[in-house]
């Protein structure tokens, strides 16, 4: 056995032993021999950022060899190199090449690499200026590689995955060995095999020596099972920046319809708090200032973005908070009489589906674009207790018998006490609790439900505004989460992208609400409405008829009969079309409208 192969057994050995080698030259070893070992490790260790290097002289080898062996295949290499490059820009993400400047990259390089090799294939090397090119266009295009942050944390990550062994050794957890590990926004996760005998629970005791061995930050490291949940493996988490540092911007929808769980914001972990509102109600709770709006703005971010979903809203801050969201809301009640003839409406609607479904022989309403669910989202609901007393009963049936036709209350409110919630059940039929920061301890039990400040879940000491517990059947365990911040242009470009998908309630619900509004449906034109009687009733199919029949030759514009109706755009022009289809409306110019000839006053 020679000489080098007994050190590395040696060496091996110690480290089994839990000793650290030493490279101990002494004069009969031969020099250079040491000198390959090193160098051949520094290669391999830095062949990350080596890459472009030997790319470099992969294609000089190449070339030089085809343009002594096939020099006629030049034609052939560039067909090949230009749909290899195509093929790359448009479908470069299945490769995971995530970033559309990612896939111009490669395909850059694939085309630069081709063309070159191509052209040494038919010129030959040391044809003039192809070396010049090769290195200088080589390490042009090599400054986006060395630069990438995600291949530059991928390289790190591999570093630490490659010590583990040796961490292993030093934190007691001999023989446990990584399997896989990827690179995320945050930080990192792998995925580990533990050695016979070992346990999670022995990983969760070494957390703080974990973190000293990586060097991170403390509580940077999580301990997590793995999906399959073996109690031989475990998902190690690795945090590069604590997720709660700063406001985290919200980076877009993350669903297209009510069926998938919306992302509220990162857990402290990293992982999203995903959280299901069909056939759920929820609750957000917190005191001023705690981000309850900034919440609202999440899901109303995401509900717009869902085809199947027709959003209404009772805000009686005079439609503040919602006002942003107005043209991806179908309705919006901004006072109490508003509000109640809302919720009057909503119970029609799911008394009318409830009605269908038993009807049809089904037992749920399945959300979809022609047949889509019902959001109710009342920001400050105590405000709708005191001011629209009345509607309590309404909100309570929503509440109770909600579920299975899809209608879903959101409610958000300071303190959910009885008085502020009404008399009913509406609390306890709650499914999904958010909690913001809350004053007391006991609007922990308020928020969130009886016996939950004992269980831990301690809303008073959240520290940031936009920082939550959320508790849902799928979330039993408190951790905390920060709410994407929405900025005021965000919510403006969301609503503006939002605002062409939105859909109408199907025809179900709008004959329960038409019917609702006994003897104002639209008249016929033998039974004219005034703008008068019609304001009286503040029944807005009749308001709009009105508005219509006395409007002007020159028409009058949608956006005073939003204003005068107190209805949506989308809500207007849905009618607006009903009303053309029946020849009983025309649209004057653009934008603007009135009856038909033979129905105006
Ligand atoms: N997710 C968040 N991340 C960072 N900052 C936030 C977040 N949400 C809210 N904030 C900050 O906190 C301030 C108050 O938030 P917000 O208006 O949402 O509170 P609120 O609970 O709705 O208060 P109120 O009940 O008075 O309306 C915001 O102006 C914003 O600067």
């Amino acid at each position: 056995m020679s000489r080098t192969r007994q050190m590395r057994r040696h060496a091996r050995k110690m480290r089994r032993n839990g000793l650290q080698p030493m490279v101990v030259i002494n004069g009969d070893e031969p020099f250079p021999d040491l000198a390959a070992v090193v160098l051949g490790r520094l290669l391999w260790r830095y062949r990350s950022e080596l890459a472009p290097f030997n790319l470099m002289a992969t294609l000089a080898l190449g070339g030089a060899v085809l343009h002594i062996t096939h020099a006629w295949w030049w034609p052939y290499l560039l067909g090949v190199t230009t749909v290899a490059a195509w093929l790359l820009a448009m479908f470069g993400d299945r490769l995971g090449l995530a970033l559309r400047s990612e896939r111009l990259y490669g395909a850059a390089l694939v085309m630069s690499a081709g063309g070159w090799i191509a052209a040494v294939t038919a010129l030959g090397i040391a044809f003039q200026p192809l070396p010049q090119v090769l290195v200088g266009g080589g390490l042009l295009l090599a400054m986006p590689w060395w630069a990438h942050r995600r291949r530059r944390a991928k390289v790190r990550v591999d570093r630490q995955i490659a010590a583990w062994p040796e961490i292993a050794q030093s934190i007691g957890l001999p023989g446990s060995r990584a399997q896989s590990a990827v690179v995320d926004v945050w930080g990192w996760r792998a995925r580990f095999a533990l050695a016979r005998g070992q346990t999670i629970q022995d990983v969760v005791a070494k957390v703080p020596a974990i973190e000293s061995a990586l060097g991170t930050f403390r509580g940077a490291v999580r301990v997590l099972p793995t999906r399959d949940d073996k109690a031989n493996r475990f998902e190690l988490r690795v945090l590069d920046t604590d997720p709660h540092a700063d406001a985290i911007p919200w980076p877009g929808p993350s669903v297209s319809s009510i069926s998938e769980p919306i992302d509220l914001g990162p857990f402290e972990d990293a992982t999203s708090a995903r959280v299901l509102l069909l056939r759920r109600h929820g609750l957000i709770g917190g005191v001023a200032g705690s981000g309850k709006s900034g919440g609202i703005n999440v899901l109303m971010g995401n509900l717009s973005a869902c085809r199947d979903v027709v959003i209404w809203a009772i805000d009686l801050k005079r439609g503040m908070e919602l006002q942003p969201w107005a043209s991806c809301i179908d309705r919006l009640a901004t006072t109490p009489e508003q509000a109640r003839a809302l919720l009057r409406d909503a119970l029609a609607v799911l008394e009318a589906r409830a009605a269908s479904l038993a009807t049809l022989g089904r037992r749920v309403w399945e959300p979809s674009p022609d047949a889509p669910a019902l959001v109710i989202v009342i920001d400050e609901y105590a405000e709708l207790s005191d001011d629209a007393t009345e509607s309590a009963s309404d909100t309570d049936s929503i509440a109770r018998r909600g579920r299975a036709v899809a209608v879903t209350l959101v409610a958000a409110t300071q303190r959910p006490t009885q008085k502020a919630m009404g008399k009913g059940a509406v609390r306890s039929q709650m499914d999904v609790r958010v909690s913001f920061r809350v004053r007391e301890r006991k609007d922990v039990d308020l928020i969130l439900g009886q016996g939950m400040l004992n269980a831990g879940w301690h809303a008073h000491t959240l520290n940031a505004p936009g920082k939550f517990l959320l508790s849902a059947p799928e979330h039993d365990v408190p951790r905390r989460g920060r709410a994407y911040l929405l900025t005021d242009e965000a919510v403006a470009d969301a609503a503006s992208r939002h605002h062409g998908i939105r859909p109408v309630l199907d025809e179900v619900s709008r004959t329960a609400i038409e019917e609702a509004h006994a003897g104002v449906q639209l008249r016929t034109a033998s039974e004219p409405v005034t703008a008068e009687t019609a304001e009286g009733t503040n029944r807005p199919d009749a308001v709009l008829w009105a508005m219509l029949a006395g409007a002007p030759d020159e028409g009058t514009p949608v956006s005073h009969l939003i204003t005068g109706t107190g209805m949506s755009r989308p809500w207007i022009y849905q009618r607006l079309r009903e009303l053309a289809e029946a020849d009983r409306v025309t649209q004057v110019s653009r934008g603007r409208w009135r009856a038909a000839a033979e129905h105006a006053e």
